[in-house]
């Protein structure tokens, strides 16, 4: 109990989750709380969570997460301490399909085609290209504050912060009314925007403009991949934390009154036997809570009650085919003739698919290339309920090997509800709400050095580093 009153560091601390959340929570309270204190890690499947890949014929292909912006600078961060290397992306053409035919056959919608996509939508492009520069140069304020020490207790004073209210904003208005506003012509949003809502989200144009913004920034150029596969970072940083990795579901927090502090006490499950182990100082609950997500974790004891959290996550299917394409259906009866690495679909209410792309493996040998359609290829096909047979004939000629991945993949974001809180109760803090602003690798790892951040401020009494204001100045007028 008189841990927090003489200023000594925690010495239990337990994060829920070894998802790129929880890991990087993890190595941020290690680097913020020093050597001592015991950090235990919860992970009831596998380390990575929405990091996964699957094997096709001797070669591993990322199922969950498996693109990450150059400026996505936490993950860059992390590739570069833990020794991993960066695998760019093989270049290659992207069409889009209405379900019919392909509409649009562009090559790169940043560079390449400019010309192309100008003749076709005009300044909506320049305008679109703008408009999301804007807003990841005021995201990029993030990194600055969080390396000045500044936490935020809310997903609103973070993005407040920022951007000010016109980042709350775009967490509550449609995407699609903010690039009416900005004069995007409505054939750019359902021949372009659409397409790209639909293969980052499994969603339309109805979505928030702030995780928009994000769909939009993934669908730049300037992406990479991490050699070997994505989880390899989450794996890596419970090493770098010195964390314990407990193979265990929590089933239930309570809070234990000890004298002026309180303490939580942890239930799990590991091999069908029930566990608790008492005496956590601060816990971080690194995976989706809202009901549908299944977590399975439970909260007695707290009082007031912790109220649930509303909206539910979207289920995604990624399905990795190994086989022959069947371009036909695309309109191409030649395979040879066939110039397309990726296809994307218009918002068709018959599209039983969102998008079909040649994928590359995560280690990619000096001499990989792409295979032409007219050979067996590996493909991603993105899809709102697993493919039927029928539906995999209609894609593919014939195929040796399919995987099937469910996810409850990101948020369903068209509940237009407002975003979860980040603390539950004095230090017990929920990262995942960030998703709800928006769902990247990216987005998780942000949340992870503002949650270490907090714990340590809140654990230290050190009201000045939370939700300052005018932090831009703040930061240039610092020693
Ligand atoms: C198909 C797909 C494609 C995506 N593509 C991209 C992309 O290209 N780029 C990008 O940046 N993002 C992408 N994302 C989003 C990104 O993967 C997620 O935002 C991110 O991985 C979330 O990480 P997290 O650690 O917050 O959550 P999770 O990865 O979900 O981690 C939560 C972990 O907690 C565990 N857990 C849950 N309950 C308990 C419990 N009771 N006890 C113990 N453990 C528990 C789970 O098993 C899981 O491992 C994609 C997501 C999907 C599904
Ligand atoms: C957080 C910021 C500023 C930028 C992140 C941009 C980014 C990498 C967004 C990706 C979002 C996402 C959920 C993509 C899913 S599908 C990706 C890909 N098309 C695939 O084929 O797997």
């Amino acid at each position: 109990g008189s841990a927090q009153l003489d200023g000594a560091q925690p010495s239990k601390i337990a994060v829920v989750g070894a998802g790129i959340g929880g890991t990087a929570t993890a190595h941020f309270l290690r680097q913020h709380f020093g050597p001592e204190v015991q950090i235990d890690v919860f992970e009831k499947e596998e380390v990575g969570g929405r990091l996964a890949t699957v094997t096709v014929n001797h070669n591993d292909y990322e199922s969950g997460g498996s693109i990450i912006h150059s400026l996505n600078l936490h993950m860059q961060d992390f590739v570069k301490q833990l020794g991993l290397k960066y695998r760019r992306s093989v270049a290659g053409k992207t069409a889009v399909f209405d379900g019919d035919a392909v509409v649009l056959e562009e090559t790169d919608w940043y560079l390449l085609d400019l010309f192309g996509l100008w003749w076709r939508y005009g300044i909506s492009f320049l305008r679109l290209q703008m408009w999301v520069e804007e807003i990841m140069e005021k995201f990029m304020r993030i990194y600055k504050y969080q390396a000045h020490g500044y936490a935020f207790s809310s997903v609103e004073e973070l993005l407040a912060s920022l951007g000010g209210s016109g980042f709350i904003n775009m967490t509550q208005r449609p995407l699609s009314d903010s690039l009416v506003e900005l004069g995007v012509s409505q054939r750019f949003i359902d021949e372009i925007i659409a397409p790209i809502m639909r293969v980052n989200y499994n969603q339309n144009v109805s979505i928030p403009a702030f995780v928009g913004a994000v769909s939009l920034a993934g669908a730049q150029t300037n992406l990479w991949a991490v050699e070997g596969g994505n989880k390899l970072v989450c794996s890596g940083l419970l090493k770098l934390a010195n964390a314990n990795l407990l193979q265990a579901q929590v089933t239930s927090i309570s809070p234990l009154h000890t004298g002026e502090t309180v303490q939580f006490q942890l239930g799990f499950t590991t091999d069908g036997e029930t566990h608790s182990e008492a005496a956590y100082d601060v816990v971080v609950l690194a995976t989706p809570l809202q009901d549908s997500a299944d977590s399975g974790v439970r909260f007695h004891g707290f009082s007031p009650p912790l109220a649930p959290l509303p909206g539910a996550y979207q289920h995604t299917v990624a399905t990795v085919v190994h086989g022959y394409l069947n371009t036909s259906y695309f309109g191409f009866p030649d395979p040879r003739l066939f110039p397309f690495a990726s296809v994307l679909t218009m918002d068709a209410p018959e599209l039983f698919f969102n998008s079909a792309a040649s994928v590359c493996p995560v280690n990619i040998s000096a001499g990989f290339r792409r295979k032409q359609p007219q050979e067996a290829g590996v493909y991603k096909v993105f899809s709102p309920r697993p493919l039927s047979k029928a539906q995999l004939k209609t894609l593919f000629r014939s195929y040796y090997s399919v995987q099937l991945t469910e996810w409850l993949a990101y948020p369903e974001y068209s509940s237009g509800q407002g975003l979860p809180p980040v603390e539950l109760h004095p230090n017990l803090y929920y990262l995942n709400g960030i998703e709800w602003a928006g769902s990247a690798m990216e987005m998780s790892s942000v949340a992870a050095k503002n949650i270490a951040l907090l714990a340590y401020h809140r654990w230290n009494r050190q009201a000045d580093m939370v939700d300052q204001k005018d932090l831009m100045h703040k930061i240039k007028t610092e020693l």
